[in-house]
């Protein structure tokens, strides 16, 4: 029977009072409450329930409205992101005084606190007036804080610097240990490392503390605002000599924090682009510069030339002709370059690959022995991905974008700021370096056929898209205009514009995320969604940052067993469109075209090319590398990962390549646009074409087998079981790599995550023994969890079944989101129930009492696969092997 609403209220006073003695955890009590009180109670009445304790219990009144309002991050998403990603000085146009700001970051960590150009209210601005610039629309000014000793990423106090050289050298010391050897490592739960640590959130994460940011009223507001900014000068950097403005994946005006601190010096500035692309590759496979990338980047430069020229400035080209040696690398070019102009100062936005970071530091370390000051700011995400820590959170879910979010919140690091306008001119040199033509580096070379006529894969590519910064803004402006409308609901729509395109922009910082999720919050609609996608982006850096392997090898250790498929056929006829599948070759086919999908065919290609036609994904990582004009190293490898079987987070989904059109294309628009030759098919059979009859198919003119492919595969249910058994063989065989209580995959943790679970600095990581491994059980599908309890059965059986129908209306989401909701409930219930009785009888034992015996007629049963899990998985590093 269900309590009445006075036995409720009397259960959760008497559960109140039991934490508050300690003897019920936070988390546990909100549970109940839940359980209880229902959702909507709870969320009306949670926090006038938990007011007493504010003066009786104040850390704890914090945590448990920091539980509360982490469970409805999702319905107050604005917020949430806010938190998230320390926006919180956006509260005002007034920029926000330095103590202020110090108050907002957490005083522990200051190692990767990295913030632009700190604008500054008018009467606190610096400098002498020879150096102040009048840019962009007002008089503004730029300022920063003083110069720092080394190329740090700013800010550059003294302090902040040796905390980062420490960040630095314990990065490195983590790639030593990580992964060394076998040994595995029995992790007892601590605290801080079993889910929500309570006693770390009132420290580190005081949420009361941050308020709401307000939201500026418009866009056109916020500029004005920003144009308004005097900016301060420091006083160490105005020296005449020339500064290098060294560009990469910031090839922008607006919003560039190293653009406009090379304008506080009141010298010369000379933008430079070094083309190295061994740099870029790292050393592992990534294929980081792709031949629709390269094409992107030919053109961005190109048109980025053209806007420096309109603010009487020039881009300098120079190719690092690496072979291997130094003598080709950035540095030498840089070193080259400032021989010949004598600067003195080498100014950049930061790059956060593990390969490019490590590539930064020595390149400054180098240029500070010759005595070249030089400075990194951050803007490429809107976290640095290296500040970004789990104390507070733990490591439960660890690789969803909830997660991440969560660590933010908790471990806020420097305030993201006002994006700063461009400047309305660049300061010139006497003499320009002479660098090499735009054409020297070789980003656009089309291969040429043996009659030596060029074969331009490019020219849809051309069309598809503008490449310049002003394309992107148009391309923001018209999503908020319209997409933007449709986001929340139909982004997974293939035949219609609905979301924004803006991933290539970002990916060459054409548009920084700064400025996009500033005006993403100044719009009319505002889609939560959309937001989290941000952060989605951001934790993919971080992820990158964790595991350098990332876009070459698996995470999960006995996935690499797997059996793969090395069927170069279906690999070719996935690559050219041409499966037989109409909506998998449609989206293969605009990818080749326009090197660009959106997300819901990602999903679907991603899916055929695992799930049914059983090849790697590290063949379809790579692939897209190469076609993709987004092709971001971090997201695609952590995407593939995950779409792969082998990341942290693992698709609890697989789309089936004709179903999944009834969601993206149910009228067939998108499929007669990619495959002209299906287009006179009837909608019935527009994507299934190997169903419509002879008559129907001689009427559209298509014939299978010559106009239009017939199928790679035909059954597709068998492979998908076949897929599903290969997963259950490989987790049988390395049953060490899966959780005994929960089922879930067991994953080696990199040593920068261990010494945040026990209470370690990174640079203390050396009290990580090396040669250990630390494993986490990790997001993992239902119905692997199913099957390995009934190996043989079949897929279409598993109650899990992971395939998605396909549907015309959200109501599937919703119910889906419903029963996610309900497990997770259920779930942080059940251990909540499970920690008390522990807790009970650790108690017993103690006081030397007997145990109570099991409740007769109520056998307790121990839970199997077969429960319904929830997405997350139960339970933290329990498994003592
Ligand atoms: C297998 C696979 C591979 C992918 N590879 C890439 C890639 O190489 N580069 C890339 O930018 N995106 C990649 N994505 C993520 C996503 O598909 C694209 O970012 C998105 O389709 C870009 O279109 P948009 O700008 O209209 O996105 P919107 O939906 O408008 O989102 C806005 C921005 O948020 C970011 N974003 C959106 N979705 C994600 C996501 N899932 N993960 C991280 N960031 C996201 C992008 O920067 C995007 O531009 C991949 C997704 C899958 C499933």
């Amino acid at each position: 029977m269900a309590p009445g609403a006075e036995d409720s209220k009397v259960l959760v006073s008497r559960l109140l009072r039991e934490v508050l003695e300690g003897r019920e955890d936070p988390e546990g009590f909100f549970a109940v409450c839940v359980s209880v009180l229902g959702q909507q109670q709870t969320r009306s009445q949670f926090l006038s329930l938990i007011r007493p304790l504010s003066s009786a219990d104040s850390p704890l009144h914090r945590v448990l409205t920091s539980v509360y309002q982490g469970y409805y991050q999702t319905e107050d998403n604005e917020l949430e992101l806010a938190l998230a990603l320390s926006i919180s000085d956006m509260k005002d146009y007034q920029i926000s005084a330095p103590s202020q700001e110090s108050r907002l970051q957490q005083p522990k960590d200051s190692s990767n606190q990295i913030s632009s150009v700190r604008l500054t209210p008018k009467s606190e601005a610096r400098g002498g007036s020879h150096a102040q610039l009048a840019v962009a629309a007002g008089k503004r000014n730029t300022s920063s804080s003083q110069s720092g000793a080394w190329g740090s990423v700013c800010p550059p106090k003294t302090a902040q610097e040796t905390e980062l050289q420490k960040g630095a050298r314990a990065d490195k010391h983590d790639k030593e240990t990580s992964g060394k050897g076998p040994t595995v490592c029995v992790f007892k739960p601590s605290a801080s490392f079993s889910g929500l640590d309570m006693g770390q959130m009132t420290k580190d994460g005081d949420l009361n503390e941050l308020e709401k940011p307000k939201r500026p009223k418009n866009r056109r507001q916020r500029r004005k605002a920003c144009g308004q900014q005097v900016i301060g000068l420091p006083s160490s950097l105005s020296a005449p000599r020339p500064i290098l403005l060294w560009f990469r994946r910031d090839l922008r005006l607006c919003d560039n924090p190293a653009l406009i601190a090379s304008l506080e010096v009141g010298a010369p500035v000379i933008p430079v682009f070094i083309w190295s692309p061994e740099e870029e590759e790292g050393p592992g496979i990534t294929v980081a510069a792709g031949g629709a990338c390269k094409y992107w980047l030919h053109q961005a430069l190109f048109c980025f030339c053209s806007s420096l020229e309109r603010i009487g400035s020039h881009l300098i080209f120079l190719k690092a002709n690496a072979e291997g040696n130094a003598k080709g690398s950035s540095l030498c070019a840089l070193k080259d370059l400032i021989k010949e102009t004598g600067a003195r100062t080498v100014l950049a936005n930061a790059l956060y690959e593990p390969w490019l970071k490590e590539r930064d530091e020595e390149v400054v370390s180098a240029l500070q022995k010759d005595g070249v000051e030089c400075k990194l700011f951050h803007s490429y995400c809107l976290r640095d991905p290296y500040s970004v820590s789990t104390v507070g959170v733990g490591l439960r879910g660890i690789g969803s974008v909830s997660h991440f979010m969560s660590c933010c919140r908790q471990n806020p690091g420097s305030a993201l700021g006002v994006p700063l306008d461009p400047p309305a001119s660049l300061p010139t040199p006497s003499q320009w370096p002479q660098g090499v033509s735009l054409d020297i580096l070789g980003l656009a070379c089309m291969p040429r056929r043996k009659d030596g006529t060029t074969i331009d894969w490019s020219a849809n590519i051309r069309k598809s898209w503008d490449f310049s910064e002003e394309g992107a803004h148009a391309k923001l402006e018209a999503f908020l205009n319209d997409g933007v409308y449709r986001y929340e609901k139909e982004s997974g729509r293939a035949d219609a514009p609905n979301t924004s395109c803006l991933s290539p922009y970002l990916h060459f910082g054409q548009l920084s995320p700064r400025w996009l999720l500033w005006d993403a919050k100044g719009a009319h609609c505002r889609p939560p969604k959309f937001q989290r996608k941000l952060a989605w982006r951001d934790l993919a850096y971080w992820q990158l940052t964790l595991f350098p392997d990332l876009p070459w090898e698996s995470l999960r250790p006995s996935y690499k067993a797997l059996r793969w498929s090395s069927d170069r056929g279906h690999l070719k006829a996935w690559q050219r469109g041409q499966t037989g599948y109409p909506l998998v070759d449609a989206a293969m086919r605009q990818l080749w075209l326009t090197g660009w999908m959106n997300n819901y065919m990602r999903h679907v290609v991603a899916s055929f090319l695992i799930a049914y036609l059983h090849l790697p994904w590290q063949e379809g990582y790579r692939w897209f590398q190469d076609t993709l004009v987004d092709a971001d190293v971090a997201i695609d490898a952590m995407m593939w990962q995950n779409g792969g079987m082998c990341g942290l987070d693992h698709w609890n989904f697989v789309m089936h390549p004709v179903d999944a059109a009834m969601t993206c294309d149910p009228c067939g628009t998108y499929v007669r646009k990619w495959c002209p030759e299906l287009k006179d098919l009837p909608n019935e059979f527009i994507h299934k074409p190997w169903k419509c009859p002879t008559s129907m198919l001689r009427r559209a003119g298509l014939t299978l087998g010559q106009t239009y492919p017939h199928r790679v595969i035909t059954d597709l249910e068998e492979r998908r079981s076949q897929s599903l058994q290969d997963v259950t063989l490989v987790r049988k065989k390395f049953g060490q790599y899966v959780d005994k209580h929960t089922g879930c995959d067991l994953v080696p943790l990199p040593s920068r995550l261990v010494s945040e679970a026990l209470g370690l600095s990174h640079s203390n990581g050396g009290a990580v023994e090396a040669g250990k491994q630390f494993l986490l059980p990790v997001i993992t599908r239902m119905e692997f969890k199913h099957q390995l309890e009934d190996p043989d059965a079949d897929a279409g059986s598993n109650p899990y079944n992971a395939v998605l129908k396909g549907y015309v209306s959200r109501k599937r989401d919703e119910t889906i989101a419903f029963f996610n909701e309900r497990d997770f409930t259920a779930s942080v219930i059940y251990e909540a129930a499970q920690r008390k009785e522990r807790l009970e009888s650790d108690y017993r034992k103690m006081e030397g009492l007997p145990q109570p015996l099991a409740l007769r007629g109520k056998a307790r049963r121990t839970p199997t696969a077969k429960d319904r899990f929830s997405i997350v998985p139960g339970g933290a590093v329990t498994s003592p092997w």
